[in-house]
C-alpha cells in the first residue's frame, strides 16, 4: 500500500513537472491586479535622477502603478540609469534626458516634478551650508518648470528645504505661474523617522504608527508631535525628549555614519516615493490623502510651514492646523520660529537678488 502511494505521488509529480508553466507565473514585484486601468496617464519627472537619491527613487517610481511616463533628468549619467530602469516590466515608459538642452523635453507634459538635484552634506556641515550651491541649482530648475510644465506639482527634496521651497515660490511668482497648492517641501523622511523611532521605544508595531511632524526640515525646526502619536503609548517625558532629539538629528545620524560619502539616500528615496504616490493619488481623485509637507501656510505667522495637508486634484486641498500641543511641543514651536523665519527670508532674498 505504501509503495503504491509513493508510485502515484511520483506519477503526479512527473505529470506536474512536464506540463507547461502556468501563464500566470508573475515576474511583477507588485501583483498584476494592482496595475488597474481607468486612471489618467501621469508623467513624472525626476531632476537629479542619477544621484544617490535619484537612482533608487527612479526605481520606486518605475514600480508605481499610477505612473505612465517616467522622465529621468540629470546633468550626467541619466542614459544609463534610464536604460537600466526601463527593463523593469511595469507600465511606466522611461526616458533619460541629460544636459540643460534636454531639460525642456524632460519637463514637458509633467504632472509631477520631483527635485533631488544638488549636493548633500558631509560630517560637520549644516543643511544651510549647502545653500550656496543648491540655491542656484534649484532656481534654474524652477525657471524651467515655470516655462515647460507650469501646472505640475513640485516636490522639493534638495536642501536646505527651508530655503529652497521659498526660492521656488519666488521663481514661480516672478514667472506668473505661482500656485500655492502645487509646491511641496518633502518632509516625509522626518515622519518616517518619527514613526520608526517611536515604534521602537513604545514597542508597538511600526506599521500601525502615525506621528505628525511640523515646522521645517533642519535641526530644531523639525518638530515631531509625539503627544498626537497614534496609537498612544504614554511614554515618560525623558523618552519623548530623547525621541524628539533623535528625530531632529536623524539626518545627521546618517551623514555621520556615511562618514563623508553623503547623506540619506535609500530612506529618502522611499520617503520621496511615498510622498509622490500620495500626490498622484490626490491628483487622481482618491479621497482622504493626508501627508505632512512644508507648504505655503497661514497656520502660524510664518509664510511657509510644515503640517498635515490634504492632497486633492489640484494639489493642496486643505492645510490642517496643529491640533493640541503639549507644553514641551509649544516651547519647541516657539524655539523653531526664528531659525525657520531666517531660512525662509534667505531663500526669498536670494531668488529676488540673483
Ligand atoms: N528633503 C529631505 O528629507 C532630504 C533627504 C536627503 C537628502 N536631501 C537632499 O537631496 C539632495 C540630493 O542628495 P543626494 O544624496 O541624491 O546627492 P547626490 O550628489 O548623490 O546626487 C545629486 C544629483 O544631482 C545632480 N545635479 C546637480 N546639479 C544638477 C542640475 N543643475 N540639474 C539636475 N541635476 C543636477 C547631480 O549630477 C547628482 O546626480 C541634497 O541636497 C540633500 O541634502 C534631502
Ligand atoms: O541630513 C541631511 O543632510 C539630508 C536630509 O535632510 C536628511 O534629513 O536626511
Amino acid at each position: 500500500m505504501k509503495i503504491t502511494m509513493l508510485k502515484s505521488a511520483g506519477a503526479a509529480l512527473k505529470k506536474a513537472t512536464t506540463a507547461s508553466p502556468s501563464p500566470c507565473v508573475s515576474t511583477h514585484l507588485l501583483s498584476r491586479a494592482y496595475y488597474s486601468t481607468g486612471y489618467p496617464e501621469r508623467k513624472v519627472a525626476i531632476l537629479g535622477a542619477a544621484g544617490g537619491i535619484g537612482q533608487p527613487l527612479s526605481l520606486l517610481m518605475k514600480l508605481n502603478p499610477f505612473v505612465s511616463s517616467l522622465s529621468l533628468y540629470d546633468i550626467a549619467n541619466t542614459p544609463g540609469v534610464a536604460a537600466d530602469v526601463s527593463h523593469i516590466n511595469s507600465p511606466a515608459q522611461v526616458t533619460g534626458y541629460v544636459g540643460e538642452e534636454q531639460l525642456g523635453k524632460a519637463l514637458e507634459g509633467s504632472d509631477l516634478v520631483i527635485i533631488p538635484a544638488g549636493v548633500p552634506r558631509k560630517p560637520g556641515m549644516t543643511r544651510d551650508d549647502l545653500f550656496n550651491i543648491n540655491a542656484g541649482i534649484v532656481k534654474s530648475l524652477c525657471v524651467a518648470i515655470a516655462k515647460y510644465c507650469p501646472n505640475a506639482l513640485v516636490n522639493m527634496i534638495s536642501n536646505p528645504v527651508n530655503s529652497t521651497v521659498p526660492i521656488a515660490a519666488e521663481v514661480f511668482k516672478k514667472a506668473g505661474t505661482r500656485d500655492e497648492r502645487k509646491l511641496f517641501g518633502v518632509t516625509t523622511l522626518d515622519v518616517i523617522r518619527a514613526k520608526t523611532f517611536y515604534a521602537g521605544k513604545a514597542k508597538v508595531p511600526v506599521a500601525d504608527i502615525d506621528v505628525p511632524v511640523i515646522g521645517g526640515h533642519a535641526g530644531i525646526t523639525i518638530l515631531p508631535l509625539f503627544s498626537q502619536a497614534a496609537p498612544k503609548a504614554n511614554l515618560p517625558d525623558d523618552d519623548i525628549m530623547a525621541l524628539t532629539k533623535r528625530t531632529q538629528d536623524g539626518g545627521t545620524e546618517v551623514v555621520e555614519a556615511k562618514a563623508g560619502k553623503g547623506s540619506a539616500t535609500l530612506s529618502m528615496a522611499y520617503a520621496g516615493a511615498v510622498f509622490a504616490d500620495a500626490c498622484i493619488k490626490g491628483l487622481n481623485g482618491v479621497p482622504a490623502i493626508v501627508e505632512c509637507s512644508f507648504v505655503e501656510s497661514s497656520v502660524t505667522e510664518l509664510p511657509f510651514f510644515a503640517s498635515q495637508v490634504k492632497l486633492g486634484k489640484d494639489g493642496v486641498e486643505q492645510v490642517f492646523g496643529l491640533g493640541p500641543l503639549s507644553e514641551f511641543e509649544k516651547q519647541g514651536l516657539e524655539n523653531l520660529k526664528p531659525e525657520l523665519k531666517a531660512s525662509i527670508q534667505k531663500g526669498i532674498k536670494f531668488a529676488n537678488q540673483n
